[in-house]
């Protein structure tokens, strides 16, 4: 996935970066104007005090001579630095404006766009890339000005000097941006794949450590190493190839910039013999043609560093770009979860998933009333998490198809539902926080007594009072590994604490065995304290039993309703799904 904007776009995109900074960015230009101001009078003053020390002039001149030129010489070391620390703090406020961006825009992204972006380019485009373009903003602009200064100034001087000269010494120069030009195509292609390759590796790193329990049970550890390999030989291949060119040309400039001092040494050594021009002329000319060698040759790192940014702010924008599918309509309407009962009607829902044959849900049609406890059940791929996904718009609904008390979700703000819903997914993530903090996750304002009382309902109070710091026990990577079982339980106390009027558990309690999680639902169920609409798939039917009424899904259609008396009552999928699970456990 590449996409790559014209340079008009990519300038006004820089524009927008800059904006917010333009006082530091100006002021650090200014300084650079100085800086070269005071570096084309310097070569002037040592001119004069060498000729006149031809025509006999005293020691106490020569030392006011030297405190002269050291006095501007501090002068422009202290603007240089000031320069630098302004440009340079631009392109930090830069990077900093723009992570926080990236960051607050994925968060903003409907959890699809995931699938399809792997997690290891996104994490090298938030991080190499935006320090791409840190350097392109600081450096590269820095760079690029101070050479534009150095040249503007210089010049006219030095053709004032001796024109002939002059022309001379920097009669290469234009062979030298012709160079430039050749190479900078290639060194952009070429900067481009070590980015890529980088992207690719760091895939690879992040899937390994995750799956890193499956490489050892298929025993896949050499395979992968191989496949590593092969990544990193294509990585160390193009970082070699791009070396290599850089190699060739930036030598090549320097020798090219060097020969012009070669030049004017050879000839301006005859105008002296002719009296065209004193030694102390040059001298200042040496001078001169020595202060353009350092941003000539700076150059070629300043192309490297616009194109290497050029790229990234593709890479980036290119995400920042990317309109996030589900967002607020206008105006979207904000209902607090306490006004909320809890009714769902669901109409006529068809969801079909980009480049799949099928839709996943073809016209589906059902009411929940408030309090009501819903089972939907059905075999692999009929769609029941398109369908508990499709209710807190975790994708993209159709208007007019599903509501809520009412209201069309679509027509309520994404706040407003999503604090309606609390959603308990199968493979429910922890932070690496103590358990306290995961359970009171989505409302951290709750007391202590809440946070037991929803452990409680979930059934996972004992386990953690058996913890050896018990709520405050540290879980995941750096904490201790909890089983599926307890995962999804503590996953069922943080939804509990919502308080929302409609919980949907999705396949939520599948490593939960079969008793407790009858006892988790009905009792949810039971909860008279509070009126809850429960809506849960389950593979265990025993668990859907309890439900008030069973939604039978099947290759995306509603092909049965009804409690499970009713249903085992009639000839159908359900049936048929509840004998062999029945005859499964017989022979379990
Ligand atoms: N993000 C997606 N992109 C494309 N197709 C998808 C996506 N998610 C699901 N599908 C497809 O939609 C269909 C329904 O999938 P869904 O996950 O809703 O089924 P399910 O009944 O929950 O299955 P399971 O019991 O295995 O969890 C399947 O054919 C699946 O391959």
């Amino acid at each position: 996935m590449s996409v790559s904007f014209s340079s008009r776009q990519r300038l006004a995109m820089l524009g927008q970066y800059i904006r917010p900074y333009w006082r530091p960015a100006v002021l650090g230009i200014v300084a650079l104007l100085a800086v070269n101001g005071v570096g084309v009078v310097l070569p002037l003053l040592i001119r004069t005090c060498v000729d006149d020390v031809q025509d006999g002039l005293g020691f106490g001149d020569v030392v006011r001579y030297s405190a002269l030129i050291l006095g501007l010489a501090s002068v422009m070391w202290v603007i240089r630095m000031a320069s630098r620390v302004l440009l340079f703090g631009v392109g930090r406020k830069v990077e900093f404006d723009l992570k926080q961006r990236l960051f607050e825009h994925l968060l903003r992204l409907e959890p699809t766009y995931f699938a399809n972006m792997p997690l290891g380019d996104l994490i090298n485009r938030a991080t190499s890339d935006v320090e791409s373009i840190r350097r392109l903003v600081g450096f590269a602009v820095l760079s690029l000005v101070n050479t534009i200064f150095a040249y503007v100034l210089t010049l006219p001087l030095m053709l004032a000097i001796d024109p002939l000269l002059s022309l001379a010494a920097l009669a290469v120069y234009p062979i030298l941006l012709l160079l430039v030009q050749l190479f900078s195509q290639r060194l952009r292609q070429e900067q481009q794949d070590v980015q890529e390759e980088l992207s690719e590796i760091s895939q690879l790193i992040q899937e390994d450590m995750s799956g890193i329990s499956l490489i050892k049970i298929y025993a896949q550890e050499s395979n992968e190493r191989a496949a590593f390999g092969r990544l990193n030989q294509k990585l160390l291949k193009s970082n070699l190839k791009l070396t290599k060119t850089r190699n060739v040309l930036f030598p090549l400039l320097e020798g090219l910039a060097s020969f012009s001092l070669l030049i004017l040494l050879w000839l301006g050594g005859q105008a002296i013999e002719g009296n065209r021009i004193t030694v102390g002329d040059l001298i200042a000319l040496i001078l001169y043609v020595e202060r353009l060698v350092f941003p000539t040759a700076l150059l070629g790192f300043t192309i490297t560093a616009f194109q290497r940014g050029e790229v990234s702010v593709d890479r980036i924008e290119e995400i920042l770009q990317h309109p996030p599918l589900i967002q607020d309509v206008p105006e979207a309407l904000v209902v607090p979860p306490s006004e909320l009962t809890g009714a769902i009607k669901v109409d006529g829902l068809t969801i079909h998933y980009p480049g799949q044959p099928q839709p996943a849900l073809s016209n589906i049609s059902f009411m929940v009333q408030p309090g009501e406890t819903i089972a939907i059940v059905g075999p692999i791929g009929s769609g029941k998490s398109t369908l508990a996904n499709a209710l807190p718009r975790l994708l993209d609904v159709p208007t007019d198809s599903i509501f809520l008390d009412g209201l069309d979700i679509t027509q309520l703000s994404l706040n407003s539902l999503r604090r309606a819903i609390a959603y308990v997914p199968q493979d429910s993530f922890l932070f690496s926080l103590p358990i306290r903090d995961n359970i009171r996750y989505g409302n951290p304002e709750v007391s202590e007594a809440e946070i037991i009382a929803a452990a409680q309902q979930a059934q996972i109070d004992r386990e953690i009072l058996n913890f050896p710091r018990r709520y405050d026990t540290l879980v995941g990577e750096r904490g201790i590994t909890l089983s599926g079982g307890q995962r999804q339980r503590t996953a069922l106390a943080r939804a509990l604490l919502l308080q929302a009027p409609v919980l949907i558990l999705d396949d939520a309690l599948a490593s939960v065995d079969n008793q407790t999680a009858t006892q988790i639902l009905q009792a949810l169920n039971g909860d008279r304290d509070r009126q809850r609409t429960v809506i849960f798939i389950s593979h265990q039917l025993a668990a859907a039993a309890t439900a008030d009424r069973i939604l039978v899904l099947d290759r995306g259609h509603l092909v049965q309703s009804g409690s499970h008396r009713e249903l085992l009552a009639t000839e159908g999928l359900y049936r048929s799904l509840w004998e062999r699970q029945q005859l499964e456990e017989l022979c379990a």
